[in-house]
């Protein structure tokens, strides 16, 4: 993806296109860590209460500050500036909080609850270096310095595109034969989990005609398109059908679920084709479309988080094929992870009870209770 300048409001989960070289010192100026009083710790005696008049009251954000005259205190707020002649801050609780005098009831040393001016960050240091995932405490940091825009890698727009005639909009009636539309949700929101913008196309009909004219308006408006359903080999398969023609292949890959997949471009647009059936259409876009996602955004992290575990029940896979099947992992109750429902790419449910796949290598068909696996974390 192209590098700009985004506002921090935009930048949650993108990644840093350039190091950040800071333009001031953190904190800019001294400042108080205490609401109390700001002293020279020489004018306060070491082994009983001291007396001063206090001249001035700074409250934080106050820009212009008189000196303190030897002999004196400046009411000060936690963050506000340390006036030009005070050498340390007394907390309001070691004094009886006077403000035409004020009686200290113990000394300080000289620098005492005072905040040096670049204690946290030089100014002309190099902050956050190209690569950085921005987080809340990343983008508070760009703020802190000031920093309203950074140079991040934009998100992609993803187009979701879902067909089938047996799709209906969640909300109306159902007939035999019908399904509610679910794929799209599911892999709008996984776009959008990844930290890209999903734009969802659904019913587009099984006709190859319209579906043409149903993805017209969106190719100079998406980065990539994602399709779930019609690569299979029947009859009405109009993404393969549409696809074909147009520099995108089909194939099947030696996974399951998630066997037949389609990639290439559409009118130059990257496509990714994934199959129909919930389960491998959930997870060929964990094992194929987030990674090209994450690394298209500049993440050096383009896989989820994975663990060695051991299974709870006994697992059979077919021959030849990598399986994922859907688990549960619970770090904290020790190494284990337990099976959710069984292979069919349908059941959706146990899909949706789960936390992590569970990946049986291509030369294995059965597993043991016990048996270590690795397992792919789904969050
Ligand atoms: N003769 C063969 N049949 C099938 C094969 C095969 O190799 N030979 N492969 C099977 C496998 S594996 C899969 S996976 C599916 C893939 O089929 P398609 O990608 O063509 O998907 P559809 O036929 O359109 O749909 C499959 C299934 O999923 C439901 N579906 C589709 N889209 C949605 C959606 N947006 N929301 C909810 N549900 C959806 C659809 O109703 C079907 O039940 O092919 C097997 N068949
Ligand atoms: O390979 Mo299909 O994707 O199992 O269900």
């Amino acid at each position: 993806m192209p590098v700009l300048q985004l506002p921090l409001e935009e930048c949650l989960g993108l990644v840093l296109a350039a190091d950040v070289i800071a333009p001031l010192a953190l904190p800019p100026f001294d400042n108080s860590a205490m609401d109390g009083y700001a002293v020279r710790a020489a004018d306060l005696n070491r082994d009983e209460t001291s007396r001063l008049v206090v001249t001035d009251d700074i409250p934080a954000g106050r820009t212009e500050l008189n000196p303190l005259a030897p002999g004196t205190a400046q009411r000060i707020m936690t963050g506000a500036p340390i006036p030009p002649g005070a050498d340390a801050v007394v907390q309001v609780e070691w004094t009886d909080g006077g403000t035409e005098t004020v009686t200290i009831n113990r000394p300080v040393e000289p620098g005492q609850n005072i905040r040096i001016g670049g204690d946290d960050v030089r100014k002309g240091d190099a902050v956050l270096a190209a690569g950085t995932v921005l987080r809340p405490s990343t983008l508070g940091l760009a703020s802190a310095l000031g920093l309203p825009e950074l140079p991040v890698r934009r998100r992609p727009r993803v187009l979701v595109l879902s067909t089938g005639s047996e799709l209906v909009e969640p909300g109306r009636p159902l007939e035999l034969g019908q399904i509610y539309e679910s794929n799209g949700m599911m892999l709008a929101s996984s776009v959008r989990d990844a930290g890209c913008v999903a734009v969802q196309l659904r019913f587009v009909p099984d006709d190859v005609e319209a579906f043409h004219q149903a993805l017209k308006p969106y190719l100079g408006a998406v980065d990539v398109i994602v399709t779930s359903g019609g690569v299979s080999a029947g009859a009405y398969e109009v993404v393969k059908d549409a696809f074909e023609d147009h520099d995108v292949q089909f194939t099947k890959v030696a996974m399951q679920p998630g066997g037949p997949q389609g990639s290439g471009r559409y009118e130059g647009v990257p496509v990714l084709s994934l199959p129909g059936n919930p389960v491998s259409a959930q997870v060929s876009f964990e094992v194929f479309v987030r990674p090209a996602l994450m690394a298209s955004m500049g993440h050096a992290q383009t896989e989820r988080r994975s663990a060695r575990a051991r299974i709870t029940s006994a697992l059979t896979s077919p021959a030849g094929k990598t399986q994922f099947r859907r688990g549960l992992h619970d770090p904290s109750s020790g190494e284990v992870v337990t099976p959710v429902g069984g292979p069919g790419s349908h059941l959706l449910s146990a899909l949706a009870l789960s936390n992590c796949l569970i990946e049986v290598p291509e030369d294995v068909t059965e597993l043991p209770a016990g048996a270590e696996v690795t397992v792919r974390y789904l969050q």
